[in-house]
């Protein structure tokens, strides 16, 4: 049996409720005409029926056999039976079964259901496949056949047939909120929270629940209401409690005997009964009246890179004053493509490294896979990640833990979805401050103000009080990078940190990164598709290209003398212009799109953009030419380098041909030095 919609948890809130208006007087489903309802007829109905032998006017089996099938009297509030017996005492003492019983079906049925939906979402995939095909079979069930044959064995057993139908409901709202665990972890404040080392329990109970509890309030109500109807449908059948105990369905029954002649009987136990289930329907619509969809992947955790853990250890990072070294990363979707292949790069302590290039090319999944972070159904699938000489491809999840946020972290494009939206801003810096540098919560609220200060928030104390959506983008930004910096880490990852910004605050915060880097001796691995980010602040930079680095080197030799035709087609389309520098009549182009993981081309991938392209870049290549001290993914650099060849701006209306940009004979490829090809 299936009594929840197993798309629901598209069609339900999972965001929270913004603080401000959780504080001023009731709960904003309250305030609703629906809600207020709901709530007002679900609690007077339970306090009236479990008092009922306190207040009735009459037994339940007491007998008025002069007053039978009465109309509404003034002995009689609601009118009488077949038997004279009084309705109203009748209808509030039958009460109490269905209402609690239907609340049984809700506890365990989400007792057993949400559980299960928060482990699948955060053991990844392998896990949650298990658990989802087990609750395959429950919902397989014919439930119905299955609760008569219990009711067979047991009785009529109301409490122990309703928690039975719980155990086979929770496989449907183990479907319901699996959905929304997974949208729920996806969102950048979650990471951000696994990024200060939150434990998963934590993350669970701190974050993902009280954003889910939208979704869970509005199944449960509509759960609630379900049980009722089973309740009273299984008293219809006879399946309740024996005459004389009034129960709903019996009554209900008993009345269309009398349909014709007495109608009246039907009315009272039917609309009882039907305003206590709508009652609980309103509730849910009420609740879920601030909904918003969330969709997106989950992640998990990296299958192949233990494979590939297992057979390393730690090693030496080549560059002795390397604080991290990137050896042929490569990032695939597991059973798929891979995204990233044979990235390597090197970081020294106080440097920034952009990783730059058009969207799609595997910038994120580069960065993210530094810190674990990787969406579900993707996985370093080779290479190394040296952190300070200690291999972090396929570190357990435990170690990670320990790393992120105390010695790496991580802030993102959106600063408003990394911030949690529940939590005030002092909430959210005093618990890392807490649990990582153990400080008290006096100490650590005054740290907190610091580093608002340190990271140029003038009005600390003000901001501390505020909630996410009471501070502006920079301002929310300055937070997530105050947060990041709660462990003193080491290494900050940027993944376009002011893409989001206008353009005034995006200077800012780059001065405010660049501050940091100068007075903490931070490293920055900044992503970016901005080469203005990347030339006002990086020292190296490695540009990417359909995920791989094609160019990489100091900031000021790759973006001052690029030798990738890649790099130069992104200099020339870049808008803005150096001071001093002419402004050109026209801005360069790339024909075409990058192509997507999977369908790269054989040789170089850039080929089919390429205005230099020959013959020669099109097949396979195992190694590369040496190009002055960085490493340039081009067969042709050197020739293109001697033809002091430049990308053409291409005429309006008229694509460069590839091929175009180089006149000169093909010269001889200079010998293969410099090792890593493309695959
Ligand atoms: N969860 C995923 N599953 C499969 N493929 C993915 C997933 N996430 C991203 N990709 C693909 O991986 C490739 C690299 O994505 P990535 O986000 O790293 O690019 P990017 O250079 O950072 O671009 P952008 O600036 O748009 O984020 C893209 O082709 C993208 O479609």
């Amino acid at each position: 049996m299936s009594v929840l919609p197993l798309d629901a948890a598209d069609d339900v809130a999972t965001e929270p409720v913004p603080p401000a208006q959780r504080r001023r007087g009731l709960p904003y489903f309250l305030r609703r005409p629906g809600g207020l309802f709901g709530a007002v007829w679900l609690v007077f109905m339970l306090a009236a029926s479990l008092t009922a032998s306190l207040w009735r006017p009459y037994e339940v089996a007491e007998q008025d056999l002069a007053n039978r099938l009465a109309l509404p009297s003034g002995a009689h509030l609601l009118g009488t039976d077949p038997l004279g017996r009084d309705l109203l005492s009748r209808i509030f003492s039958a009460g109490a079964e269905p209402l609690l019983a239907a609340a049984v079906t809700v506890l365990v049925a989400f007792g057993i259901g949400l559980p299960l939906a928060l482990i699948a979402a955060e053991r990844g995939r392998r896990v949650e496949r298990v658990i989802s095909r087990v609750t395959e079979v429950f919902l397989a069930l014919p439930a119905t056949i299955l609760l008569l044959a219990v009711i067979g064995v047991i009785g009529v057993r109301t409490f122990i047939i309703m928690a039975i139908l719980g155990v086979l409901i929770s496989a449907a709202v183990y479907r319901v909120m699996l959905g929304v665990a997974q949208s729920v972890r996806q969102r950048l404040y979650v990471d951000a929270a696994r990024v200060n080392g939150l434990g998963s329990l934590r993350v669970n109970l701190v974050h993902v629940l009280p954003s889910m509890a939208t979704v869970v309030a509005v199944q449960a109500a509509q759960l609630y209401g379900i049980g009722l109807l089973i309740v009273a449908g299984l008293a219809f059948l006879g399946f309740g409690p024996a005459e004389p105990a009034p129960s709903w369905g019996f009554m209900i029954q008993d009345a269309s005997s009398y349909v014709f002649n007495a109608p009246w009987l039907l009315v009272p136990t039917g609309l009882v009964l039907a305003l206590t289930v709508v009652a609980a329907n309103e509730l849910a619509d009420a609740i879920a009246g601030k909904a918003s969809i969330a969709r997106t992947p989950t992640r998990r955790k990296r299958p192949l890179a233990r494979a590939i853990a297992a057979a390393r250890g730690d090693a030496a990072p080549a560059d002795p004053a390397a604080i991290l070294e990137v050896r042929d990363l490569d990032v695939s979707v597991d059973d798929g493509p891979a995204l990233v292949t044979g990235v390597s790069f090197t970081l020294r302590p106080g440097r920034v490294l952009g990783l730059v290039g058009e969207s799609g090319c595997g910038k994120t999944m580069t960065a993210r896979s530094l810190m674990g972070l990787l969406p579900d159904g993707v996985s370093v699938s080779g290479g190394s990640i040296l952190w300070q000489g200690r291999e972090l491809v396929a570190l357990p999840d435990k170690e990670l833990t320990a790393i992120r946020g105390r010695e790496i972290a991580m802030i993102s494009q959106e600063p408003m979805v990394a911030l949690d939206p529940m939590f005030s801003i002092a909430y959210q810096l005093v618990q890392p401050l807490r649990r990582i540098r153990g400080a008290g919560k006096a100490e650590a609220r005054t740290i907190a103000a610091e580093l608002l200060r340190q990271v140029g928030i003038v009005d600390a104390e003000r901001v501390l009080k505020s909630y996410p959506h009471e501070l502006s983008g920079g301002m929310a930004q300055r937070v997530a990078i105050a947060l990041a910096l709660t462990g003193e880490p080491k290494l900050l990852i940027a993944d376009e940190p002011t893409t989001a910004l206008d353009v005034t605050v995006q200077a800012e915060i780059l001065s405010l990164l660049r501050a940091l880097v100068r007075d903490t001796g931070l490293s920055v691995v900044i992503v970016s598709h901005d080469l203005g980010v990347v030339a006002d602040i990086c020292d190296d930079v490695a540009v990417m290209y359909a995920g791989a680095v094609v160019e990489d080197g100091s900031a000021v030799a790759v973006l001052d003398e690029p030798a990738h035709p890649y790099t130069m087609a992104l200099l020339g389309a870049n808008p803005h212009v150096p001071d001093g520098e002419p402004v050109p009549e026209r801005l360069a182009s790339i024909p075409g799109t990058v192509p997507p993981p999977g369908s790269w081309p054989t040789g170089c991938r850039f080929a089919g953009r390429c205005q230099f392209v020959q013959e020669k870049c099109t097949v396979p290549f195992p190694a590369l030419p040496a190009h002055g001290a960085g490493s340039v993914l081009c067969v042709r650099v050197d020739e293109i380098a001697r033809a002091g060849a430049t990308w053409e701006a291409d005429d309006i209306g008229a694509e460069v041909a590839p091929g175009a940009g180089l006149t000169a004979e093909p010269i001889a490829t200079e010998p293969a030095a410099t090792a890593g090809g493309i695959r």
